[in-house]
């Protein structure tokens, strides 16, 4: 696993859209895995500046959802395909068409999670995942004791959960769902690069048990351990509690040019 300290949450954006602008440029048709919250924002905001510019074009990328909330009515504002719609697919300059997510309405929810991870394996799988972090360590919707292996399932989400996404839903956790569909964390470990962005310092706690603590169920996030290809960017804040920061630094400044994380 890379860790890369940034300054800042913008910083931590540049970075990844760079690293995401070199994938397209490589593979115009790549299949990338889009994370909602408030965390990638500043990927999504860097990489729309550089397609506005020019100096990207995205308009042949794929996108697939991490996770959906279950039972929101149909075209619900706040449904994570909407979300995505909004803040990803539209700046991007992307198609509808060349979005894939599960469907949060099915009236068979195990089929439908069944059917988004054969979904997923049909497109060739996804070439980078982008994930944010819950403040319990969760990635995607796997709450802690979620197992490392899990595919594309329904959860229930932690009282905590319901009240960090509350702010979304008019700070009402009433209206937050108890019911999601997550890639499950194996699923997860099948894209072929995972990002992990975390920033503040109400995520330094989750990151450092991520990051150097022992690979566990109950730290959900800590499964990037297993990854070949994982890269954890933290702001600062972020960053304050790992034992190894300075190691982190010192191997980051040290990093040829070419290799890029
Ligand atoms: N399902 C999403 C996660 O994918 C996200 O990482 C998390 C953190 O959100 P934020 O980045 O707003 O802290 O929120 C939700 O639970």
């Amino acid at each position: 696993m890379e860790v890369v300290i940034v300054p800042d949450a913008a910083a931590g954006g540049e970075l990844i859209a760079g690293a995401i602008a070199g994938l397209l440029a490589r593979k115009p048709e790549a299949l990338l895995g889009v994370a909602t919250g408030s965390t990638p924002l500043p990927v999504y905001r860097a990489l729309a500046a550089r397609v506005a510019s020019g100096a990207v074009d995205a308009s042949r990328a794929r996108i697939c959802q991490l996770d959906e909330y279950v039972g929101l009515p149909a075209g619900h504002p706040e449904s994570y395909h909407a979300v995505l719609l909004r803040q990803v697919l539209e700046p991007l300059g992307i198609d509808e068409s060349s979005f894939m997510g599960p469907d949060g309405s099915a009236e068979d929810v195990a089929a439908a999670c069944r059917a988004y991870d054969a979904a997923l394996t049909a497109a060739g799988g996804v070439d980078l995942q982008l994930l944010g972090i819950g403040t319990d360590g969760h990635i995607g919707f796997n709450e802690p004791c979620s197992s490392l292996a899990s595919r594309t399932r329904i959860k229930t989400l932690t009282e905590q959960t319901r009240l960090d996404n509350a702010r979304f839903f008019g700070d009402d956790i009433e209206q937050v769902p108890h019911h999601v569909i997550t890639q499950g964390i194996g699923t997860i470990l099948d894209a072929r690069h995972l990002v992990l962005l975390a920033t503040g310092e109400g995520k330094a706690e989750a990151v450092a048990q991520t990051v150097e603590g022992p690979l566990a169920a109950v730290v959900p996030a800590s499964a990037l351990q297993l990854h070949p290809h994982a890269t954890v960017v933290v702001d600062e804040a972020a960053a304050s509690k790992l034992k190894h920061a300075d190691y982190f630094r010192h191997t980051y400044a040290e990093k040829p040019s070419w290799q890029g994380i």
